[in-house]
């Protein structure tokens, strides 16, 4: 009797199963294509055209990767030889909470904002491809023996956690204008990343750094540097600091912290980077000032175009933000800039995210560097919390609502909010101003004094939004972020570390929001490794959502006239620059005819190319393969199986080759066959039959988003409790539509085994 009731049941939920995979499947057949935001043009009819700035491919490894909600498990389960009715159950489970949690239908207008179940470490680490990997292992071993001899052993006290407890400035035995300056600032103790820096630095000692965003690494280089300059001879005027930073804002900032530090000294600073005036630039050099924070490409062009200035006499060299420098196409600059930098000199590389990699540093020449990695288990401070917002595939279009729901709702001031493309910033900038948000927009399509003036209007609180592009992602210290909002994810776990870096800083408190889309799970499954506190995870109405689209709707023409001005007016100020260009060129022929030829770096076509390798090299997500200038030249064969892990690799190549020794077998056999049959004489074709159906058609994969960000994964016989946690998490869909869309027409017309 119990048995039978058990198979009825069965029955049941397999039906139930059934029904809601082809519901799921109608349903993905309406979607409409993922919108990417890139540069935006009009259609005739005024709606908006965004093109891919980047030319980034999103998609490329979803083939590879496990993202399916219930199918692609199921399928799991039949080839570790599960029973097929348990995976329809579970997948069935999975559509059901989904009904029920969907955000369309919360009951009021407040978000909802639950914890994500955290994954055990050996749970992730279970997941991760290469954990288990003995290879990797032995290379892992490799590698360290190689950096025990690279790196210099850091002194005991180094790795002392509390370092901070008794130590005050005074201890570093500091001079008295610099304790004076320091106080001045309002700094009493120092920062752990301080402590330990600061005297292996007084010592000339190289220095690998790593410590957390906002934990103060600034003053950790600067103070040391300026003691040491207080002592230098005084003669002969000599620059003998370089310091280098990744963006021109970072080296404005650097500057006005290295001049706040030096205020009772007579040391001079300085500040060398694109987008200022370069002939400023030239005569402060020309005085030799003690100190020089330079972007490379500025400083390329002094080195090679300024009289008199070289870097002869560096003996101190800093590379903030290094993992940037050494990976973000600078590395030609970087190389000219090594080279005329003496040998001798000290040199320290601090980052947030620093790269340990010996490939990399060699080409540094240092000498026998420490490396110090403060809190080396996450790059995240404790006191930021973070939120995930799902974002559907059919839903990528309702970003621009869901975000002007967050910041008018939610979260109103004290926010950045992270573009992955300056036209996406600058547009969504448009719609902001037309609802009334105060905001103002930072990216490399505005002219520098645009970007100070923005910097400055956000600082100063006439902006409560800070629209940008990962040109604010680094560095960038404006106390009081409360929030920042990742708009499209980053591709990589280090720019998004340096990213949520902009807030919960100096020991404040912060919140990072990311829309987490279809393609940007491997980032979110990163950063729940790597995060040691809970995950939220926010919905926001589906009705909400709903109004703020009509909104979004109805600004569209108002926006449309406003791009339409901008481009116009773009095009009379290039007018007018041409002829000034002109007027120029006629009234100072001889003058230009005089001039010493400049000479460049690189041509344009060799910039982009070194622009285009790093952007490929950043994302590579801390990189592997040091690339070559010369890589990006020649166009890159790519192998069938370039870009997947080892594991992935392996898997694929075992696969194929099952396939084909099959196929062989299946031959051999079909000729064995034939040859054992008695010869025809005919063959008469048969029309009546109809042709052979082919199911080979491409499978369209589905979203596992919810157990990614719940942490719990699609065989939820782990759940004890039985309510699998992860089809909690997706059934809270970013808009509430979670049970219309999930469709499954096509999957249904075939066998299963043909689904795979
Ligand atoms: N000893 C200190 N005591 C208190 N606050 C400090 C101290 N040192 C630095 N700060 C403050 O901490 C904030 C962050 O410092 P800083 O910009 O140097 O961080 P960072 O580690 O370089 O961050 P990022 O990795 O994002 O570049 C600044 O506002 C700075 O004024």
């Amino acid at each position: 009797m119990i048995e039978r009731k058990r198979k009825e049941l069965k029955e049941k939920k397999k039906s139930g199963a059934k029904k809601a995979v082809e519901v799921a499947k109608a349903a993905d057949e309406e979607e409409p294509e993922v919108e990417d935001m890139g540069d935006v043009h009009m259609d005739a009819n005024g709606n908006f055209i965004f093109e891919n700035e980047s030319g980034d491919d999103d998609d490329d490894d979803d083939d590879d990767m496990d993202l399916d909600i219930g199918i692609k498990e199921t399928d799991q389960d039949d080839e570790d030889g599960a029973d097929d009715n348990d995976d329809d159950e579970e997948y069935a489970k999975d559509l059901d909470t989904m009904e029920e949690d969907s955000a369309d239908e919360l009951s009021g207008e407040e978000d909802q904002v639950t914890v994500a179940p955290k994954k055990s470490q050996q749970e992730l680490d279970d997941e991760s491809d290469e954990s288990d990997d003995e290879t990797n292992k032995i290379e892992d071993i490799v590698n360290e023996k190689r950096k025990a001899e690279f790196f210099a052993p850091a002194p005991e006290m180094q790795e002392k956690e509390d370092a901070t407890s008794t130590e005050t400035f005074t201890n570093f035995r500091l001079s008295r204008p610099i304790l004076k300056a320091i106080s001045d600032m309002g700094y009493t103790k120092p920062t752990p990343i301080q402590t330990r820096s600061i005297p292996l630095s007084l010592q000339a000692h190289d220095l690998c750094v790593s410590a957390q965003t906002g934990s103060g690494k600034t003053l950790a280089f600067l103070v040391p540097i300026i003691e040491r300059l207080l002592f230098r001879p005084k003669d002969t005027p000599t620059t003998r600091v370089l310091i280098l930073v990744p963006t021109r804002e970072l080296g404005v900032q650097c500057h006005s912290v290295a001049l706040k530090l030096s205020k009772f000294t007579d040391i001079s600073w300085s500040l060398c980077v694109g987008g200022l005036s370069t002939k400023v630039q030239e005569l402060e050099l020309r005085q030799r000032p003690d100190g020089v924070i330079a972007t490379p490409g500025r400083l390329i062009d002094h080195i090679r175009n300024s009289q008199g200035f070289s870097l002869d006499g560096i003996e101190i060299l800093v590379i903030d933000e290094a993992d940037r420098i050494l990976e973000d196409g600078f590395a030609d600059e970087l190389d000219e800039i090594i080279k005329s930098t003496p040998k001798s000199r000290q040199s320290m590389l601090f980052s947030a995210t620093m790269t340990d990699k010996i490939e990399d540093l060699t080409k540094l020449s240092l000498n026998r560097p420490i490396r110090l990695f403060v809190n080396k288990a996450t790059a995240l401070t404790s006191r930021l919390t973070q939120e995930f917002v799902r974002v559907r595939a059919h839903k990528e279009e309702s970003k621009p609502a869901m975000l002007l729901a967050l910041c008018s709702r939610t979260y109103k001031e004290e926010v950045v909010i992270f573009f992955r493309s300056k036209a996406a910033a600058h547009y969504m900038m448009v719609l902001f101003g037309l609802c009334g948000l105060k905001a103002a927009e930072l990216h490399g399509n505005l002219t520098q004094l645009q970007r100070l003036e923005s910097l400055e209007a956000f600082r100063d609180q006439k902006a409560n939004f800070l629209l940008c592009t990962d040109l604010a992602s680094r560095g960038l210290d404006i106390p009081g972020i409360k929030t920042v909002i990742n708009y499209d994810m980053p591709k990589s776990y280090s720019t998004y570390v340096h990213r949520c870096g902009r807030t919960a800083r100096a020991n404040q408190s912060g919140i990072a929001v990311s829309f987490v889309g279809e393609s940007d799970r491997a980032v979110l499954k990163m950063a729940m490794k790597a995060s040691t506190d809970e995950i939220q995870h926010r919905v926001i109405p589906g009705k909400v959502v709903t109004r703020f689209e009509v909104k979004v709707e109805e600004m569209k023409p108002a926006a449309a006239e406003v791009l339409q001005e901008e481009k116009k007016e773009k095009e009379m100020r290039g007018l007018e620059m041409k002829v000034k260009k002109m007027e120029n060129m006629v009234e100072f022929a001889d003058d230009i005819k005089n001039r010493p030829k400049k000479s460049w770096f690189q041509t344009t076509a060799e910039k982009e190319a070194s622009k285009q390798l790093g952007k490929d090299k950043h994302n590579e997500d801390m990189g592997s393969k040091p690339l070559t200038l010369e890589d990006v030249r020649t166009p890159i064969k790519r192998g069938k199986f370039d870009g997947l892990s080892r594991h992935k690799r392996r898997m694929r190549m075992a696969k194929e080759e099952d396939k084909k020794e099959m196929a062989a077998a299946t031959v051999a056999a079909r000729s064995a066959k034939k040859a054992s049959r008695p010869g025809r004489i005919t063959t008469i074709p048969d029309s009546s039959k109809p042709a052979a159906k082919s199911n080979s058609g491409p499978q369209k994969k589905k979203s596992s988003f919810a157990s990614e960000a719940s942490g719990v994964r699609g065989k939820k016989k782990s759940s004890p409790s039985g309510s699998g946690s992860s089809s909690k998490m997706g059934a809270k869909s970013g808009s509430g539509v979670a049970k219309k869309k999930i469709s499954n027409k096509k999957f249904k017309s075939l066998g299963k085994h043909k689904r795979r």
